[in-house]
């Protein structure tokens, strides 16, 4: 469960009086997720995410996400908006973190996604992308490859505690992209996390994307390359390739992929599953203690990432070439 950070009835009291909200009804820590604590709070205003931003977001950052829920929802996509105080902030502090009210979305995460949803999630992340053009707030991507050898050395030469020999072939992958990372492929804002505990499904259609907490400006087959990841493979760790062809000519039918895009799969997917597995690697090693949160296994990446080291081009993956 993903609360780091408790609070007083008090300190919520207060933090609520800046909000035209009404009286709390209920609060409940929310048991999924692994960045922030969030709670569902319910007002008699109606329900609502309340999110106090923890270790991995820069304060300074959560303009950027804040107002890139506002620039999205207003050109139609469907995503939780900021509530603003009376003094029109969207965010405010609790417990000493930087604190925001999020609208609540209705819906619900599939587990196991089925070829159909991974086409209606490659729409939607294109449908983002479009969407998205015209912010004009802008952000690095933190978690990009010239972080990612910093993040493998904060994990202090002990990869090979989760499985023997990691650690070495993290190194020569690292070597690899670091060498190889392409940087002239089309970018704007992606959403960089878009896994399945973030998508919404309503009455079998696709009702919404949540969490916009990594989101930046980057390359934009890279969002698609982290989809593939997160969407396409089985719990055996083998790839379906159904699924990956539904969700990228499901992406393609609202955003064709370049040329360019499409020989860069492999790689972009390689660099996607090294992401996931460092971020895992690092919070398997070093969770806070008395945290409520179940930290995720680092190896199904390590998997994924062997079996894009395996592709020769992206028709392993479903595309017609
Ligand atoms: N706007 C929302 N409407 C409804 N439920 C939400 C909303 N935002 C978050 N949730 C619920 O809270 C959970 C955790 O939220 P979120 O994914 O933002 O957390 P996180 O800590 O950033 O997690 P992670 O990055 O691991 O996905 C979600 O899985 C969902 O159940
Ligand atoms: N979606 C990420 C967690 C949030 O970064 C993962 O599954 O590792």
């Amino acid at each position: 469960m993903a609360v780091y950070t408790d609070f007083s009835d008090e300190e919520l009291e207060r933090f609520l009086s800046g909000y035209d909200l009404g009286a709390v009804q209920s609060l409940k820590g929310i048991a999924e997720g692994v960045e922030n604590s969030n709670y569902l709070l319910v007002t008699e205003a109606g329900q609502f995410i309340l999110t106090l931003y923890e270790k991995r977001v820069d304060p300074a950052d959560l303009p950027f996400f804040l107002g890139l829920m506002d620039h999205l929802a207003a050109r139609g996509l469907n995503c939780p908006t900021p509530v603003h105080n009376r003094q029109g902030e969207a965010l405010g502090r609790l417990a000493d973190r930087p604190t925001a009210i999020i609208t609540f979305l209705n819906g619900i995460s599939v587990r196991r996604p089925r070829p159909d949803q991974c086409g209606a999630v490659g729409r939607s992340l294109a449908e983002l992308h479009r969407a998205a053009e015209g912010f004009a707030l802008t952000r690095r991507n933190a978690l990009s490859v010239e972080s990612w050898r910093p993040l493998y050395e904060a994990c202090e030469g002990r990869a090979d505690e989760v499985s023997a020999g990691l650690g070495r072939e993290i190194e020569s992958e690292l070597d690899y992209l670091e060498a190889h990372w392409p940087r002239d492929l089309p970018s704007g804002v992606i959403h960089a996390d878009l896994f399945p505990d973030n998508v919404f499904f309503l009455d079998k259609r696709l009702s919404g994307l949540i969490d916009f907490y990594f989101a930046c400006n980057d390359m934009l087959a890279y969002d698609a390359a982290v989809c593939l990841n997160a969407w396409c493979f089985e719990a055996d760790t083998s790839l379906n390739i159904t699924k990956a062809r539904a969700l990228l000519t499901g992406y393609a039918s609202v955003r064709p992929f370049t040329p360019g895009e499409i020989e860069a799969l492999p790689l972009l997917a390689r660099g996607a599953a090294l992401r996931f597995l460092l971020t895992r690697l690092y919070d398997w090693l070093t969770v806070p203690e008395g945290a409520l949160v179940v930290p995720k296994d680092p190896s199904e990446y390590y998997r994924r990432l062997r079996f894009h080291r395996g592709v020769a081009d992206a028709s392993a993956y479903g595309l017609d070439l």
